[in-house]
């Protein structure tokens, strides 16, 4: 905080020295009634006077300090910087953080004061006593952290009573990968998720711990990419007591620590700082921790499992990404693919996401089937969290036991569903269905002949249809 530069007028002298019988003993009393610690140097930084509270904050006695130059109370260590030197090199007022000898903090402000010559006659120092909100805002710090850990222990807790840690999957795709997944899932191997938002890796990741011999051990879940960058490094691997300023007192253990003997999923792993990467690739070739400050590592027995949906390559290519890291957790890649090529998913993700609405709110809501056929249309970019979503308004807004078309609502189906006046448009939503069947068929047996019979159709009518749909856009080619 900047002030103006402080002169004294005769004016203000003078009626000071009028006022009282002994103005000198009266300014010396006010200064020395003060809470906070007050330092006064002359022009050049040598020390004139202190008050009581100075004396009781920095630990120095006045007899010791008067006289003497601020510039040799800091290379003797009685403190750690000087404001009055700051204020004197830059002519104006200066306010720093200051640590003193005793172990208190101060927030110091020292202001010059100039005579009619614009010359600096005094410094003047207000020294404010922080150390206890420094303590305060540490323990505060300290509970906050606290109540995360206890909030994720109980989210923990919760998904375990719950059960809710089952991999749905019905497309053939999906299945495929859950066998993989199993089989992997016995090992201590690193497994490297890769797949769009939403897809499920963080479910997935959950699910080869519950299927792996540290299920019943913690399964640590940390997103790389939310903790600030500045914190990356002792959240993962802990610090030893005093190791930086704001630290813990006794020291904290790293989330490596708190996973030992269970697992540690690494979500967005492609978002961590290069200095945690090198610790990363420590822990992955040695086993080994070594907390922020501290000469010991620590041995740590955890799994390890990550995931990422951006190219990890390119990151390396850009020198975003430690190359022989991306080399140790490309052990065994599993990439998840998008909703939309595993459309066989979404029944069965609709009636187990639907069975966990109607157990909680005492319901037996169903989906009509144009509303199932709707969900199956449609896209989902957002994978599996937007069907999640989708479903859980279309439960809020359906009257009744049925969940229709329109209480599902997909914005790219409405415009064919319904008509100028809001009616459901059936015939526009068949075609639209017909024409995803049309052309998933051509993908799936890639050609006309073998389509045309998985769909009961003779191929001179598929070939129609395909021609119509590619001709109204429906089907590309
Ligand atoms: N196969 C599945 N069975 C049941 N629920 C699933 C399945 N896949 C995903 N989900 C649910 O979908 C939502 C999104 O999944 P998740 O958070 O695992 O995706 P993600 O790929 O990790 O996303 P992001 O990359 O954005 O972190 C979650 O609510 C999750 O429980």
């Amino acid at each position: 905080m900047e002030r103006n530069p402080v002169y004294l007028s005769e004016k203000k002298k003078l009626q000071f020295l009028e006022e009282y019988e002994d103005p000198l003993g009266c300014l010396a009393a006010i200064l020395e009634s003060s809470f906070d610690g007050i330092f006064i140097t002359d022009g050049e930084a040598n020390t004139i006077w202190c008050n009581h509270s100075y004396e009781v904050v920095s630990g120095l006695k006045m007899e010791e300090v008067v006289g003497e130059n601020m510039s040799e109370l800091v290379e003797q260590g009685a403190i750690s910087r000087s404001g009055t030197l700051m204020a004197i090199g830059s002519q104006t007022s200066v306010t720093i953080d200051q640590h003193f000898r005793t172990g208190k903090q101060a927030i110091v402000t020292s202001t010059p004061i100039f005579d009619e010559n614009k010359k600096i006659i005094m410094v003047v120092t207000n020294v404010r006593d922080v150390s206890e909100i420094y303590q305060l805002k540490e323990k505060l710090v300290q509970n906050e952290e606290l109540t995360k850990r206890y909030q994720a222990e109980i989210e923990l807790i919760r998904s375990q009573l719950e059960g809710d840690h089952d991999f749905i999957a019905e497309d053939d795709v999906t299945l495929e990968i859950l066998r993989m997944a199993q089989r992997v899932a016995q090992m201590d191997t690193v497994v490297i998720l890769f797949g769009e938002t939403g897809v499920g890796k963080e479910r997935f990741a959950n699910y080869i711990h519950h299927n792996s011999q540290r299920k019943t051990n913690a399964f640590i879940k940390v997103n790389c990419g939310a903790i600030a960058e500045s914190l990356v490094e002792s959240e993962l691997f802990g610090y030893e007591p005093g190791s930086f300023t704001g630290a813990q007192a006794k020291g904290k253990r790293g989330l490596f620590e708190v996973a030992d003997q269970g697992t540690i999923f690494l979500d967005e792993v492609g978002d961590l700082p290069l200095t945690a990467q090198v610790k990363l690739l420590r822990v992955l070739q040695e086993g080994e921790v070594t907390r922020i400050g501290a000469s010991q590592a620590i041995p740590v027995d955890v799994r390890i499992l990550a995931a990422t949906n951006r190219d990890l390559q390119q990151l390396v290519d850009e020198g975003k990404f430690r190359a022989d890291l991306l080399y140790r957790l490309n052990v065994f890649p599993i990439t998840l693919p998008p909703l939309r090529e595993r459309p066989r998913d979404i029944p069965a993700l609709t009636q187990n996401m639907l069975s966990h609405l109607n157990r909680k709110y005492n319901q037996n809501k169903k989906m009509t089937q144009l509303a199932m056929a709707s969900l199956i249309e449609y896209e989902w970019p957002g994978n599996v969290r937007e069907l999640r979503n989708v479903i859980e308004r279309a439960f809020i807004l359906s009257d009744g036991e049925n969940i229709d078309a329109v209480a599902v609502g997909l914005q790219k189906n409405t415009e064919n569903m319904t008509d100028a006046s809001g009616q459901l448009n059936l015939k526009g939503l068949l075609e639209e269905i017909e024409a995803k069947y049309i052309r998933q068929a051509y993908v799936e047996h890639g050609g006309v002949r073998k389509a045309a019979r998985s769909l009961g159709m003779d191929p001179a009518t598929y070939i129609r249809k395909r021609k119509k749909y590619t001709q109204d856009k429906m089907v590309q080619k």
